[in-house]
């Protein structure tokens, strides 16, 4: 079966709890090979949404489509085709790290004579081969998420969807797997949720913003730049008074404000930020203009992009009301980990597609014979 060029379709998809509109009629198609952001804050709905595309729950409307299949008409098909890496991802702690992967190719029906070899190659992406013995509770956090990604990637899906997959790792671990997502680009179809916004705009090559079950954003970082942030920024490090900084735009635009200054340095200069609504750009003029000023000294200038968070506010507005409810009482909880309905050809060793599986005892499998 050839692939379609998106790899996953979304259209007017819609999950009600109760009164909740958890999804409320989002559409998105993402192509092959991208890297994909999904933002929005707590409660947005971003859970859900990957909950559908994997199968897990079932929409209350519209349809969710994998290389070009409906998840919900074709739940086993999906289980091939997506690799899943929950929040929190929950491993089992007491098996090594090999005999994980070997379970979890038994359970995603990687066909026996290709397990080792897929096995191989997923310690290999996630340079976990020196660690293959390894007890997983024995590793640090940033090692069982490399085993998290292993076991997504495992049976070369097509479509892989992580929740979370950096919180609460140290910088050193961030940048491991932020490379190791980076290099499954074009390979596969990669969806990550995230709070951590500048790793989502390292990472990814188009953002998705939702917001009380909507889309309120997508694009590339530039392209939502371009539509929530209207007003364009400078930084400067200048010597002399506010005053005269501020007379010196004066001439250039009266709307171009010093929009923050910091302390002045033992050396006499400061850093001032200095901003004007629109994207028109000022750069060249404020360049030759404090340049030649007579009683200010600049020893740089240059232009600053808005920070994501910038945009992921200006996209996601709430009111403190919404803001503090949700500090006091907390989202409500998740669904109970089992799909909404049992889904046809499935084995009780395998209720989700790609599931964090802990395995059942009975199948928990022996450490291999070295
Ligand atoms: N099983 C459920 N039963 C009832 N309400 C639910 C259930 N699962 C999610 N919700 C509600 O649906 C909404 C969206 O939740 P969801 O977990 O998808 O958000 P999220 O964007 O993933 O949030 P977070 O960033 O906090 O994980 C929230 O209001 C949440 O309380």
């Amino acid at each position: 079966m050839t692939t379609p060029k998106h790899t996953i379709e979304v259209e007017q998809l819609h999950k009600r709890f109760g009164k909740i509109d958890a999804v409320d009629g989002i559409s998105f198609k993402v192509e092959k090979g991208q890297i994909v952001g999904f933002l929005g804050p707590n409660g947005a709905g971003k859970s859900t949404t990957m909950r559908i595309l994997t199968g897990f729950n079932r929409a209350t409307s519209g349809v969710a489509k994998i290389c070009g299949v409906s998840v919900a008409a074709d739940p086993h098909f999906i289980k091939r085709r997506i690799g899943y890496m929950p929040e929190n991802n929950p491993l089992p702690l007491d098996l090594r790290v090999r005999e994980y992967l070997k379970y979890r190719a038994k359970v995603k029906e990687i066909p026996f004579g290709k397990r080792r070899r897929a096995i191989e190659q997923a310690l290999e992406s996630c340079d976990l081969t020196r660690a293959q013995d390894r007890i997983i509770g024995k590793l640090s956090k940033g090692f069982r998420q490399r085993v998290g990604i292993a076991d997504a990637i495992l049976a070369n899906p097509d479509v892989i969807i992580m929740d979370e997959p950096t919180i609460g790792l140290d910088p050193h671990q961030v940048i491991l797997i932020r490379d190791l997502i980076a290099s499954l680009r074009g390979r596969m179809t990669v969806i990550i949720s995230s709070h951590i916004l500048p790793e989502i705009e390292m990472t990814c090559d188009q953002i998705i913003i939702i917001n009380h079950g909507k889309i309120v954003g997508q694009g590339s970082p530039a392209q939502l730049r371009d539509t929530f942030i209207d007003h364009t920024t400078y930084e400067v490090e200048i010597a002399g008074t506010t005053k005269e900084l501020e007379t010196a735009l004066a001439t250039i635009a009266s709307e171009l404000q010093v929009e923050r200054i910091s302390e002045r340095g033992e050396d006499g200069y400061a850093t001032a930020e200095i901003q004007i609504k629109g994207k028109r750009d000022y750069g060249e003029r404020l360049f030759k203009t404090l340049a030649a000023h007579p009683h200010l000294r600049t020893r740089s200038l240059r232009s600053k992009m808005a920070p994501l968070e910038d945009v992921f506010l200006a996209a996601t507005r709430r009111s403190w009301e919404e803001v503090d409810s949700n500090l006091l009482e907390g989202p409500v909880p998740p669904a109970p980990q089992q799909p909404d309905q049992p889904q046809a050809n499935q084995t009780p060793a395998t209720p989700i597609p790609n599931e964090p599986a802990q395995p059942p005892s009975p199948e928990t499998p022996k450490p291999e014979p070295k």
